[in-house]
């Protein structure tokens, strides 16, 4: 019989979704191996009323898939799938990303209700209501356009594109993740892509990254043949600069990223506070070919953000994160 690899993923439709294309690159890669998708409700799908910061950010997605991986028993996994954005920069020591697969759009996107003919922000009417529950979201949307009003919406995609079209929640618009959306087929919902200056995206947006256990040669092994090394290196610049950046904390960065065929990556980040009065915008671009020199362009753009004075931005931030425990 052959070999099975088993691979873990939330419940959600797109955790499915987005597990099924790891599945299918490995299948690809190691035909005689058989690839099973475990799904496991997490923490962070249970809690969707509440301010996700009170549960201490981001490993509310990744506990209970983490215990899968550690477990020995008949329902462990090998690897848990993530959209990257939702694993914490700093991984509890028995663990690791073992890879990152190439990106998604990793833009925001605008997704206005379907009985609305506006395409744009710049369209939409003074007090139209946004739903976002992202405090990155809507301080660089505060901070241009600060006649809206902002609502918090929770729940799964679905759920969320679900209540943009009840006309008693009171809902304009949404701002979603695009490869979120693309990735669900929902691509023709979205009027506009957002972009620097406006809104930037979340560090490690649109990408998929998988966990393994950190002494996990073969799953190791395996994984190496499907990374793309590129979104590895942006995504890895990414990562460092929050690192440097939070504390600790979930902090409103913004990214914009690219990086071309020869290397050069060039990495664009934002600051913003939560009321969107200030903002602290920055750039660094330098040809990388290793994950630590990406790490240290992440590093080196923090700097240059804290330099501007990005600090006290942060400071009033986890002030009242603090005041409010
Ligand atoms: N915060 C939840 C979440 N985590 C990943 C995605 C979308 C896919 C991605 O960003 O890779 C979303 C939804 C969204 O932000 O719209």
């Amino acid at each position: 019989m052959s070999r099975t690899i088993r691979l873990g993923s939330r419940t959600s439709k797109l955790a499915v979704a987005q597990t099924e294309i790891v599945a299918a690159s490995l299948k690809e890669q190691f035909p005689d191996y058989n690839f099973e998708i475990v799904t496991k409700t997490t923490l962070g799908d249970n809690v969707q009323n509440m301010p996700l910061y009170s549960f201490g950010g981001k490993s509310l997605w990744t506990s209970e898939l983490e215990e899968l991986l550690v477990s020995t028993g008949p329902e462990s996994i090998d690897m848990i799938v993530h959209s990257l954005k939702d694993v914490p920069t700093n991984l509890p020591d028995e663990f690791k990303i073992g890879a990152i697969l190439d990106r998604a759009d990793p833009r925001d996107a605008l997704v206005v209700r379907s009985d609305l003919a506006y395409k744009s922000l710049s369209e939409l009417p003074s007090g139209s209501v946004i739903g976002t529950s992202s405090v990155r979201r809507t301080a660089q949307l505060r901070r241009r356009f600060p006649e809206f009003q902002f609502k918090v919406v929770r729940g799964n995609i679905n759920t969320r594109l679900a209540k943009l079209e009840d006309p008693e929640q009171g809902y304009t618009c949404l701002i979603l993740a695009a490869a979120g959306l693309l990735r669900l087929d929902f691509g023709d919902k979205i009027t506009q892509y957002l972009s620097s200056p406006n809104v930037l995206y979340a560090v490690g947006q649109g990408a998929l990254g998988v966990e393994i256990k950190n002494d996990d040669e073969f799953t190791q092994s395996l994984l190496d043949k499907i990374r793309d090394i590129p979104t590895t290196l942006v995504c890895t610049a990414e990562r460092s600069l929050m690192r440097r950046l939070e504390g600790g904390c979930s902090v409103p960065l913004g990214v914009e990223s690219n990086i071309s065929s020869d290397g050069v990556l060039v990495l664009e980040a934002c600051i913003t506070s939560v009321d969107g009065n200030e903002a602290v915008l920055s750039k660094l671009s330098r040809r990388v070919t290793t994950e630590e020199e990406a790490e240290t362009l992440g590093k080196d753009l923090a700097n240059q953000l804290l330099s501007q004075g990005a600090g006290t931005i942060l400071e009033k931030i986890n002030y009242e994160k603090l005041s409010h425990n």
